[in-house]
């Protein structure tokens, strides 16, 4: 659809009609970073008893999920359409409703029978038509991402994202007024979708009283890794964005706030289209898949509930991972796992999981607690180290044996990539190299001292045993039919 824009100039005039209230601070324009809020005069919070409010924003102007239902008792129309194609999530509700702000801002000079304008329809003009985020990258640009942990995430959401344009498509086309308004004219596009969830990914907040919500003007400041600002909501509803306590800022600062602390490189990435190499968490999450020939592979998913992972973070220098789907995925009948489906009085049926003749189905998501006091805990484990150390090695032998963007020859597809996302990727690609090298030989070291657990040593020196008995008995049998 043609994007409606407005220039950011307009917007305080914009605020002034919707009575959100800029103190000492005003949106321009900065490099490398598009919009952002920019002190006007100097302000001090030292000592301050009352911290100086730099923005407010009245409660009827927060985009969330009672917004979006106020807003759908107003609109029959779009009731309608949230009653077939919403109500699944804050995130769902609120892409519907800006996806028909954006349509009704681009048409505002045409009749329409549908949709009832508010301030979010011309507010919607002065955000970005491009996003830097991963799922807007080009073809080739996203190879820039091959053997990081965005890899299969961005293929997820672009599949995600894709399967939900389709399923609005398919169940508003039979309501005639969303079908010639979104679908015949051919007004909305799969790109607006990705670009819709792309805003809101990079612009929503969690506000502690309206929970996820979207703020007109307060998602116009940037992030830094030493923000002088926060927001919150105050006792009159109001989202305010304040001066951070014992700070002072001088005219012309930039106004920043933190996007998060503990996003790793990847999620900052992934959500906002840059990486702060300053403020991320060294940490990565990558997939798991359960053994191809495990026989209970299907059921261990089932009773997980939840995509399997591998968590690993870096602590001043120090490595921690998690993963609780590999203690399922190692454990096995001989163990003492078993699976059974029981069907109750109403003729559900239910699959249950038991360790040891126990019913711990409840607690499937936590197998690490259930084998702690298992005779051959330290097997386990080492079952386990070893299952997450062979799945960072095949990380890392993907992430290195696919060129980085910078060793590309100036001739090859890198160069119908974007500068921003070379230069994004390739950072990312450094952080995952460097974490994951350090992971894998962390968990060598404990590979190797799990090798050397007595239990360990024992039960491994009886399969040794175990073995070279078949392998005779085998030998002697074989002898016995040439005889
Ligand atoms: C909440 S919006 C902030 C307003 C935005 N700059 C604009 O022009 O509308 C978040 C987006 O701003 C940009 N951004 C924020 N902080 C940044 C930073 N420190 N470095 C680079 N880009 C930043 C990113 O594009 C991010 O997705």
């Amino acid at each position: 659809m043609p994007w409606p824009g407005l220039p950011v100039d307009a917007l305080p005039a914009w605020a002034l009609l919707n009575a959100a209230v800029f103190h000492d601070v005003k949106i321009a324009t900065l490099d490398g970073k598009g919009c952002g809020l920019v002190c006007e005069s100097g302000l001090n919070a030292e000592g301050a008893y009352e911290l100086p409010t730099l923005l407010s924003v009245p409660h009827n102007l927060v985009l969330n999920a009672g917004a979006v239902e106020e807003y759908a008792k107003e609109d029959r129309n779009f009731k309608q359409l949230l009653d077939v194609a919403g109500h699944n999530s804050t995130r769902d509700d609120i892409l519907l409703f800006l996806l028909v702000q954006t349509v009704l801002a681009s048409r505002a000079h045409q009749s329409s029978v549908v949709g009832v304008s508010n301030p979010w329809t011309e507010y919607i003009k002065f955000l970005p038509q491009e996003a830097l985020v991963p799922t807007l990258w080009t073809e080739d640009e996203r190879l820039l991402l091959r053997g990081t942990s965005l890899e299969s995430a961005v293929n997820a959401k672009i599949t995600a994202l894709t399967a939900e344009f389709d399923k609005i498509q398919e169940t508003s086309s039979d309501i005639p007024c969303w079908n010639d308004l979104l679908w015949q004219s051919r007004a909305v596009s799969l790109r607006d979708w990705f670009l819709l969830d792309a805003l809101y990914r990079s612009r929503c907040l969690e506000l502690p009283k309206s929970g996820e919500s979207m703020v007109p003007c307060i998602d116009m400041v940037n992030h830094s890794s030493s923000p002088n600002a926060f927001y919150d909501e105050s006792v009159k509803d109001e989202t305010v964005l304040l001066l951070r306590p014992g700070v002072t800022i001088s005219a012309g600062d930039e106004v920043t706030i933190s996007y998060g602390e503990a996003k790793s490189a990847a999620e900052m990435l992934f959500s906002y289209g840059f990486i702060d190499p300053d403020a991320t968490a060294d940490s990565l999450v990558l997939t798991l898949a359960p053994f191809p020939d495990d026989p209970l592979a299907r059921a261990k998913l089932v009773a997980f509930g939840e995509p399997p992972k591998i968590h690993v973070a870096r602590n001043n220098g120090s490595i921690h991972w998690e993963s609780s789907f590999a203690y399922l995925m190692c454990v096995n009948e001989e163990d003492g796992l078993d699976f059974r489906v029981l069907q109750d009085t109403e003729g559900n049926r239910q699959l249950r999981v038991f360790w040891q003749n126990a019913d711990v189905t409840d607690q499937a998501a936590d197998f690490e607690s259930l084998i702690q006091s298992h005779e051959l805990f330290a097997l386990l484990r080492l079952r386990v180290v070893t299952i997450v150390q062979e799945r960072l090695q095949d990380q890392l032998d993907r992430l290195t044996s696919s060129p980085a963007p910078s060793s590309l020859p100036a001739s090859s597809d890198i160069s119908a990539t974007r500068s921003e996302c070379a230069r994004a990727a390739s950072l990312l690609r450094q952080i995952e190299t460097s974490i994951l090298e350090g992971s894998i030989e962390a968990l060598e070291k404990e590979r190797l001292e799990l090798l050397a657990d007595a239990n360990v040593v024992a039960y491994l020196g009886s399969m040794e045993t175990a073995n070279l008995d078949i392998v005779d008995e085998e030998a002697s049998n074989g002898a016995d039919e040439f005889s």
